[in-house]
């Protein structure tokens, strides 16, 4: 492993990585992957998690075409130095942000969504011009297989390398030094992750599970309502990491909910939910028996039948989308604060104020008013979670900005030693004073514009009087004008006590 870490290291150290033709060149091969062998991809998807080649290709494959098409039309743009406010003292020199490449980058994904979860910041850490690792999960095996064999054919093998394996493989790669670790999984796995990065101060992003609330207001079209929260939380048999974990709704409306809920589940899914080929499977036998065993001593509102032998869950209520009765907004808002902070938040209300109340009074990685799940679909929104549910973010823009380092570049021409002076020593009081000035005075808009004029006209005047005491001013005089500019530097130098 450490080889192979070296050789990615070696190609970026060559520098190839950083053209932006070439990084274009890379993402037209991932489009092209995508297009070539989406029959492949669906097929192993289909194999993990029992997805339908129509939801693999509307849950995960349109995310990643479309991440690849926005990186395309926005590279040149994102990778630009992007100029920068300067201060009094940097007035005349270049001051700009450069974003640079951070090196070599290990993406770990998680087994739930196997393809964008992968493909999507490796996407934006090869337009950000990084040499990357992707490290699928071993649980879902299929897609992390085919990753395997189809990346080395579509982009550059020295640059972009898939290593796979579990926990003893992912324990050996961490040992390695990267630049940047982006992984999604658990929590606990998360913090195992930030421990190892610490050895080689790497810095990560972290994409962690959270307990998504979905508070329904009783000011709310119940239908509407329960058919979007449905739609979020049945997708991908419930393994979908920002799914309304729990509802929070007035005691009211508790049976109303668990009524329309149950129907929108047969309307989408039908009468024998098991044979819809739109409701996939738990992933594996272990995670199976982990949810069947939260079912035990609960109340089950609606569903609850299993099938072991082909990991099967109905859906249930209770455990798995848990209704929690609070009396008000205010307990509401209690209840998700005194809990760790979640990856989502769903409100349900016509009334926007109490909509934006609860957005202003919880904290979460993100909010949909009215919807769930879809904030992670607008790639000009940075997708990650805060505090336990994770750090850091990604998706269009962010994953560009996750995976560089925003230089900061400041360039001066070794002229103006008048004006440096002010700070070399021995310092004064008027040297401070003169800092201080520079430095800290804030110019509105138009006293700025009036002292500029102010300013034009000194130096006009300045012109005017050289210009008029010397013979005239041919091709050949030109060489006098620096030493004049340094004389009028003089001049304001002594006048500013420097
Ligand atoms: N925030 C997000 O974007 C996001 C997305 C998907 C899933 N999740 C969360 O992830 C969780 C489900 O994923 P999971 O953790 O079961 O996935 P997982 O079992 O696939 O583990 C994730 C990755 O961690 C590696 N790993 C596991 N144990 C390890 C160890 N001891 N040391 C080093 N590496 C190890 C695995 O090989 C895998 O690549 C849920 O909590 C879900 O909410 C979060
Ligand atoms: C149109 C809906 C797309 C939903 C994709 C959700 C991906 C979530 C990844 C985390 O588990």
């Amino acid at each position: 492993m450490e080889r192979q870490v070296q050789r990615l290291r070696q190609a970026f150290r060559s520098g190839r990585s950083r053209p932006l033709r070439f990084r274009q060149q890379q993402l037209e091969g991932l489009c092209r992957m995508v297009q070539e062998r989406e029959k492949d991809i669906v097929e192993a998807l289909a194999a993990d998690l029992s997805k339908s080649a129509l939801n693999a290709y509307s849950h995960e494959i349109i995310s990643i075409l479309g991440e690849i098409d926005f990186m395309l039309r926005n590279l040149s743009d994102l990778a630009s130095a992007k100029p920068a406010k300067k201060n009094l003292l940097t007035m005349m020199d270049e001051v700009y942000v450069q974003p640079e490449p951070l090196g070599v980058v290990l993406i770990i994904g998680a087994w739930n969504y196997p393809f964008v979860l992968t493909m999507q910041p490796l996407v934006g850490a090869i337009a950000a011009g990084n040499a990357v690792i992707v490290k699928p999960s071993e649980l879902s095996e299929n897609t992390a297989k085919l990753l395997a064999k189809l990346l080395p054919q579509y982009v550059d093998q020295d640059l972009y390398a898939v290593i796979n394996g579990g926990v003893e493989e992912t324990t050996e790669l961490l040992k390695q030094r990267f630049d940047h670790i982006l992984y999604t999984g658990n929590t606990a796995v998360g913090k195992i992750v930030m421990e190892a990065a610490a050895k080689h101060l790497t810095p990560v992003t972290l994409e962690l599970g959270g307990k998504s609330p979905c508070y329904i207001d009783k000011d709310c079209d119940l239908d509407v309502a329960c058919r979007r929260i449905t739609w979020g939380k049945y997708m991908n048999c419930g393994q979908t990491c920002i799914a309304p974990d729990y509802v929070l709704c007035e005691a009211s409306l508790q049976d109303q909910i668990v009524q329309k809920i149950k129907e929108t589940v047969k309307d989408f899914y039908g009468e024998n939910i098991k044979a819809s080929p739109d409701y996939e499977r738990i992933i594996n036998l272990r995670h199976f028996k982990r949810i069947h065993s939260l079912l035990e001593g609960q109340k089950i509102a609606f569903g609850g039948e299993t099938d072991e032998a082909t990991c099967y869950i109905e859906e249930i209520f209770g455990p798995i989308l848990p209704i929690v009765p609070v009396k008000n907004v205010d307990e509401a808002i209690n209840f998700i604060n005194d809990r760790e902070k979640p990856l989502a938040l769903y409100v349900f209300s016509r009334n926007n104020k109490l909509i934006k109340r609860m957005i202003d009074e919880t904290s979460s990685g993100g909010v949909t008013g009215n919807d769930v799940i879809m904030h992670f679909t607008v790639n000009s929104l940075p997708f990650g979670g805060v505090g336990s549910s994770g750090m850091g973010a990604y998706h269009g823009k962010y994953s560009f900005d996750t995976f560089s380092h925003q230089r900061p570049c400041l360039l001066k021409s070794l002229k103006g030693e008048s004006v440096n002076k002010l700070r070399y020593p021995p310092n004064s009081q008027s040297k401070v004073s003169w800092a201080k000035f520079f430095l800290l005075k804030q110019f509105k808009k138009e006293k700025l514009q009036l002292l500029l004029l102010m300013f034009v006209g000194v130096v006009t005047a300045v012109v005017v009087k050289v210009n008029q005491s010397s013979v005239v001013v041919t091709k050949a005089k030109w060489p006098r004008k620096p030493k004049l500019l340094q004389e009028f530097a003089d001049f304001w130098s002594k006048s500013l006590k420097l």
